[in-house]
């Protein structure tokens, strides 16, 4: 097993001793302990190939025989940093290994010798011991509380099986911060360790992780992550006394003005992580990390925070904060610069590349940021910043308060949700411009609040198959496994100070020096109440004594105080000192005392955190903070009034279009049943008209009968009478019958219907009728005349109504956009109604026919039978028709107006017949000139309608003339 050098080129090498070490000194006091030597069996020039230096450039020194080489019976091997020369006064050989600070070798994980092994796994300090080697090897120790472990067992043998140094010593035990809790053996190079991090944990950091931890470190960043719980069964970190859980740096800020008088008394180490005094009350002082001036913020918050960060991302609490003097570059640390980011936004970046990274899981992150002031706390995100100092917007009164499962927090504090980097970084400006600041005589721009940013995450296992659907997000909602709630605290604190020009200065730094002294007392008492078992009963009562509600600053770490949460501490000092001499002093005192303040913090702060339960959020504590839980169930919740509201909307939609289709439908029934009922109204017309016709023609056959111009053999029985008479009294005037209409007349009733043959006496006598005068064969005739007119009337009037129908319901059809039709169909209809007119008048000129006839008829009855009351002798055989008056002159016809005025012969009666002959005649001729008019004007329209109108004129003509003829043969 080889060791490495120590890069100690400032530093006399002392030479390894070579038998064991004196009993441990207990460094009470300040020890002028020879400094580690380069040369020191740890040393070795043959450092395991597989490690990298870091800083290959450093001076080579020469090899030391390593002791770990040499005899593994040997009890105890002191490692001695051997000066060149003698050793100085007061200073003693400081480090020893004890054989059972070796660790159990690793269950699992060891790593292959040609690997490059992790710097966060190295068991020791960079010059390969640990904190508590150098404690034990009687390095200046400045924490008396410390004793116990400074009072150890005189070392063992350094070596067992040939791995000597190389083992983790017991009181370095693994840690959540420094590893997975198991130890590796990796051979000790000498402090040079900068080997880089995994790529995974690089995601921040220009640089490589830089391991100057004095504590063991495992990289458990990559698969082991989850892994840690391997170690410990119930999620405790897996450490005796949850040392390992805290880390404390020291970070030396540049001078701006050289200061070599004062530099040259500090010696600071980084590779060493050691912190040396060589004034009066000085020593060496030793962390988990010392940086130097040279060491940027990324190296500091890789050694410093980046596990821990991890840590919270995984379901630790943890809590980094930066403590120092005024000026001494706290702020400068926690945030950085444009070009040189600080602990808080490397933080930020690395949440998100670890969000990026664990895919399996979901997270959701809130970010709140309060100042404490004067002793009372402010939300810097809440609204408008305070102006000036203290006097600002008045804000809602912030309280602490502590439940078990959140611990000490701030209420009502506002929490910003954020998705991004760029979101929590503009988050954190808002509240950093909100912070208030102010300039000192140690520092232009002073903090004189102290700061606290708190991101807390909630994470919970993620379905598999992704969230795209809805099935999808049901199925992850049924995930088995809680929220996880963790809280990462960054809190940048106000520097201490000594003294202030204004009076409000000094009230803030009695403030600020007042919640600073409370956080030492209570970190300087923890020790005293330390409790290594680390029970809640044990700890509850422990807390009891620490004065944590003593300030408002220790109240809200206690819970990272007092072992809930993984800690790293880092304090800022300044060496060197411009100004006067008491100046100087004071700020070495200044300095000394954050040295003392990080090396008690170092020792006694003792941390059991535990991974956050996963809380399911259906009710309690966890599930009111759980906004995961809320939000999925909302989003739930949500997803399912959207898929109600999708159906209710596909449901809405089918039903509307049922409804229109429904309602074409009724439109189209509408429009069927309007046609068919067109058509039906046509038919019906058509129908009715027929049988009017019919009727019509019916009754003009009965009428013809009745008269006997039909046929004179063929009476009818039911008008025997009437025709008997007719045939028997009348003489009848072929000449003017044939000479009119009856002739002419095309279809009508053959001529032989109106010239009737020559009636045979017996038929002629008869034929005078019921009453023997022809009177009822008139009146029959006028009732059959007037009912036919009331069938006309009728008729026509029905015709009207139907024609009216039909026009608008054409109109109708028309105006429903038929318009394609219109050219096919106007002509049709278009004839229609140019037929229905025709018809129309044509029944029109007919009822003015019968009315006519009627009248004429009318007067000729009253004349008859006014010449039948004047008539003395009523006789049949008087009133023999004299046929010379058979010839077609006027005065004949004159004599025919009736039968009585042509059996009384007296001159007014002929005058009388005479005129009702003419007037026949001349009705007679218009009749048949207006028929064969109409059926002249009417023959075009159609086809078989015009033959019925040929038919009903004709039948209409016959009658007419068949009346016609018939008054005259009544009055002939
Ligand atoms: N490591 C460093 N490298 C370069 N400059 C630094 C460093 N540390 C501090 N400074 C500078 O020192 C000045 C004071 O630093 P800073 O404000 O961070 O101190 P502080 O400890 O926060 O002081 P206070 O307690 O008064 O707020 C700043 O101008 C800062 O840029």
């Amino acid at each position: 097993m080889s060791t490495t050098a120590l890069p100690r080129p400032s530093r006399p090498s002392i030479a390894p001793p070579t038998g064991p070490l004196p009993s441990l000194p207990v460094a009470k006091s300040r020890l002028a302990s020879p400094r580690p030597s380069p040369t020191s069996p740890l040393s070795s020039p043959k450092a395991s190939p597989s490690r990298a230096f870091s800083s290959s450039a450093l001076p080579q020194r020469p090899a030391l025989r390593s002791s770990a080489t040499s005899a593994s019976n040997i009890p105890a091997i002191p490692i001695v940093e051997a000066p060149a020369g003698p050793l100085p006064p007061g200073r003693s050989l400081r480090k020893t290994v004890s054989i059972g600070s070796f660790p159990q070798p690793p269950k699992h994980g060891q790593r292959h010798p040609s690997h490059p092994p992790s710097p966060l796994s190295a068991s020791s300090t960079p010059d390969g011991t640990s904190l508590d080697q150098r404690l034990a090897s009687g390095s200046k120790l400045v924490v008396p509380s410390r004793q116990s472990s400074l009072k150890r067992p005189a070392p063992r043998a350094a070596s067992v099986g040939g791995r000597g140094l190389l083992g983790k010593p017991p009181m370095t035990p693994p840690s959540f911060l420094n590893g997975s809790g198991e130890s590796l053996s990796i051979p000790s190079t000498g402090g040079n360790l900068s080997l880089p991090s995994p790529p995974q944990s690089r995601n921040s950091s220009a640089q490589g992780s830089y391991a100057g931890s004095a504590t063991t470190f495992e990289d458990i960043d990559d698969e082991s992550r989850g892994r840690a719980d391997t170690h410990a069964a119930d999620g405790t970190a897996a450490t005796k006394d949850g040392k390992g859980n805290v880390i404390v740096s020291v970070r030396v800020r540049p001078n701006v003005v050289r200061d070599a008088a004062q530099e040259s008394e500090w010696d600071i180490n980084g590779k060493r992580a050691l912190v040396g005094y060589k004034g009066r009350e000085g020593g060496d002082y030793y962390y988990d990390n010392v940086f130097d001036a040279q060491d940027n913020n990324a190296r500091v918050y890789d050694a410093a925070a980046k596990r821990l960060v991890r840590r919270v991302m995984e379901g630790y609490h943890g809590t980094v904060f930066a403590y120092g003097m005024t000026g001494t570059g706290k702020t400068f640390s926690m945030q950085g610069t444009a070009t040189n980011p600080g602990v808080i936004p490397l933080a930020i970046t690395d949440i998100f590349s670890y969000i990026r990274e664990t895919p399996h899981r979901e997270f959701l992150l809130r970010v709140s940021y309060l100042e404490i002031y004067n002793e009372k706390i402010h939300d810097l995100l809440a609204g408008a910043p305070p102006v000036g100092n203290g006097q600002g917007a008045p804000q809602e009164e912030i309280k602490l308060r502590e439940d078990s499962k959140r611990g000490v927090y701030a209420t009502p504090l506002k929490e910003e949700i954020v998705q991004s980097p760029t979101q929590l970084l503009r988050v954190i400006a808002r509240g950093d411009n909100a912070r208030r600041v102010a300039g000192t005589q140690f520092n232009a721009r002073s903090s004189r609040s102290h700061a606290v940013v708190q991101i807390v995450v909630e994470s919970r296992e993620r379905a598999p198959g992704g969230t795209g659907t809805l099935k999808d997000n049901k199925r992850s909602a049924i995930v088995p496994g809680g929220v996880r709630v963790s809280t990462l605290s960054l809190i940048d604190l106000a520097g201490s100070e000594k003294a202030a020009d204004s009076k409000e200065r000094r009230t803030e730094g009695s403030h600020i020096n007042k919640s600073l002294l409370t956080l030492g007392t209570v970190i300087a008492r923890l020790s005293s109440d330390k409790d290594k078992s680390g029970s809640e009963k044990d700890k509850a009562s422990k807390d009891k004594h620490l004065p944590y509600r003593d300030s408002k600053l220790t109240r809200l770490l206690q819970p990272a105080l007092s072992g809930n949460s993984l800690v790293s501490i880092l304090c800022t000092i300044q060496i060197g000192s411009s100004g006067s001499a008491a100046a100087a002093h004071a700020h070495t005192g200044e300095t000394l005392n954050t040295l003392k303040f990080a090396s008690r913090a170092k020792n006694n702060i003792v941390s059991h955190a535990k991974k956050a339960d996963e809380s399911f959020g259906n009710g309690g504590d966890a599930g009111s903070r759980a906004l995961l839980d809320r939000y999925r169930l909302e989003i739930q919740d949500l997803r399912k009034q959207l898929e109600e509201q999708n159906k209710a909307k596909e449901m809405k939609e089918e039903r509307e279009e049922r409804e229109r289709d429904e309602e074409e439908e009724r439109a189209r029934e509408l429009e069927d049943r309007q046609r068919h009922e067109e058509q039906m109204l046509e038919m019906q017309l058509a129908r009715t008209a027929l049988k009017e016709r019919i009727e019509h023609l019916n009754r003009l056959i009965l009428s013809s009968k009745s008269l006997g111009v039909n046929n004179a053999r063929s009476f009818s029985s039911m008008s025997h009478n009437r025709q008997s008479i007719m045939s028997n009294t009348v003489d009848f005037p072929t000449n003017s019958v044939r000479s009119s209409a009856a002739l002419d007349a095309p279809g009508t009733t053959p001529a032989s219907t109106f010239t009737s043959p020559a009636l045979d006496a017996s038929e002629e006598d008869d034929s005078v009728g019921e009453n023997g005068d022809g009177s009822a064969s008139q009146a029959a005739q006028i009732q059959s005349l007037q009912a036919d007119l009331a069938d006309k009337t009728r008729y026509i009037s029905t015709l009207e109504k139907r024609l009216l129908q039909a026009r608008r319901s054409s109109h109708s059809r028309v105006s429903m956009s038929l318009s394609q039709k219109l050219a096919g169909e106007d002509g049709g209809l278009a004839a229609a109604l140019a037929e229905k007119d025709a018809e129309i008048l044509n029944l029109r000129s007919q009822l003015e026919d019968k009315e006519k006839m009627i009248s004429a008829l009318t007067s000729a009855r009253k004349k008859s039978e006014a010449a039948h009351e004047m008539s003395s002798d009523g006789s049949p055989g008087s009133r023999r028709v004299s046929r010379q008056r058979s010839g077609a002159s006027n005065t004949s016809i004159k004599a025919k107006s009736s039968p009585r005025d042509l059996l009384s012969h007296t001159p007014k009666s002929d005058r009388d017949m005479s005129d009702v002959t003419r007037m026949l005649d001349e009705m007679i001729s218009g009749r048949v000139d207006a028929s064969a008019a109409r059926r002249g004007s009417v023959r075009n329209v159609s086809e078989d309608k015009t033959t019925l109108r040929r038919k009903n004129v004709d039948g209409g003509d016959a009658r007419d003339i068949g009346t016609a003829v018939g008054d005259a043969t009544i009055t002939t």
